[in-house]
């Protein structure tokens, strides 16, 4: 079982510090953003659409820079790790090369990097496993059900070996049972794998399921309205979603939810 303690006592991974992000047009996603993320926790982003919370995520990945205020990420300003490979990212939809097999969309990272196909056979065959998909290396994308794209995406993610996962909805197109299954996998991949996982979600009960802490994110301007620490411990099985206490905190983090409408700023 997970000790909360230990993860209060974690190195900080993540460290976002007064972070304002201002589009182009004129648009301010993300106002004011400070949020400390330690070694081993499972955060989720939660909010209403438009809050800001794929923009915090692509700008802790270095994928967008900030407009004020600085991120650094494993001590090392955001996008300008040594190696790269400290962060996988999973996107909503599966963004799968159609004309390659399974095999061949799993080991792109590994031959961005300069590896061989000999030489990332085992690692991508690994990764394969971590997701159950070991006899489908050499299936199209089109003959996979979506579920089993979304693991093709999570195990093109892994297979770097990155110390942190960065999930943008990932399961928001899939039906319930899919998603329940794989928000088992993806517990235990974070359990297995000692991950630090940022997942982005609309879902209260998503998020409370997975989480260890759910941040609760307003939209305009997007920012943090709560940060709320989910106190179950880890592992977390389906039946956890028939407790009283995991029906508590659905509660509670809907609570807050529904007050950030109250949060609604007209002026931007
Ligand atoms: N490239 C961009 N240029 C201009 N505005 C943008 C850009 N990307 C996002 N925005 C705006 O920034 C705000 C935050 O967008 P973001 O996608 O981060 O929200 P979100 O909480 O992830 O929304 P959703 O849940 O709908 O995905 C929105 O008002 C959005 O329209």
């Amino acid at each position: 079982m997970t000790n909360f303690s230990r993860l209060e006592e974690a190195p900080v991974l993540i460290d976002m510090k007064d972070v304002d992000k201002q589009f182009g047009n004129g648009t301010v996603a993300v106002k004011d953003m400070s949020l400390t993320i330690r070694d081993g926790e499972f955060v989720s982003f939660l909010g209403p659409s438009g809050c800001g919370k794929s923009t915090a995520l692509k700008m802790i990945s270095g994928l967008l820079s900030v407009s004020r205020g600085a991120i650094t990420v494993n001590g090392h300003m955001a996008g300008q790790s040594p190696d790269g490979n400290d962060i996988g990212f999973v996107f909503q939809e599966a963004t799968l090369m159609p004309w390659a097999t399974v095999f061949e969309n799993v080991f792109l990272p590994l031959k961005l990097h300069g590896l061989t196909r000999r030489d990332a056979r085992e690692r991508v065959e690994e990764a394969l496993a971590m997701v159950g998909l070991s006899n489908f290396a050499k299936s199209y994308p089109r003959e996979l059900s979506g579920g089993m794209k979304m693991r093709v995406s999570i195990a093109r993610a892994m297979v770097t070996k990155p110390k942190m996962l960065l999930m943008d909805e990932p399961f928001a197109a899939l039906d319930e049972m899919t998603r329940a299954n794989l928000n088992d996998q993806v517990l235990s991949l974070w359990e297995r794998h000692g991950l630090t996982v940022i997942f982005v979600t609309h879902s209260v009960f998503e998020s409370v399921y997975l989480s260890s802490r759910v941040v609760v994110m307003a939209a305009r301007p997007g920012r943090v309205v709560h940060d709320i620490p989910q106190v179950t411990g880890y592992p977390r099985t389906s039946d956890y979603r028939l407790t009283p206490e995991y029906v508590e905190s659905c509660r509670r983090v809907s609570a807050a939810l529904e007050g950030t409408m109250d949060h609604v700023d007209i002026n931007h």
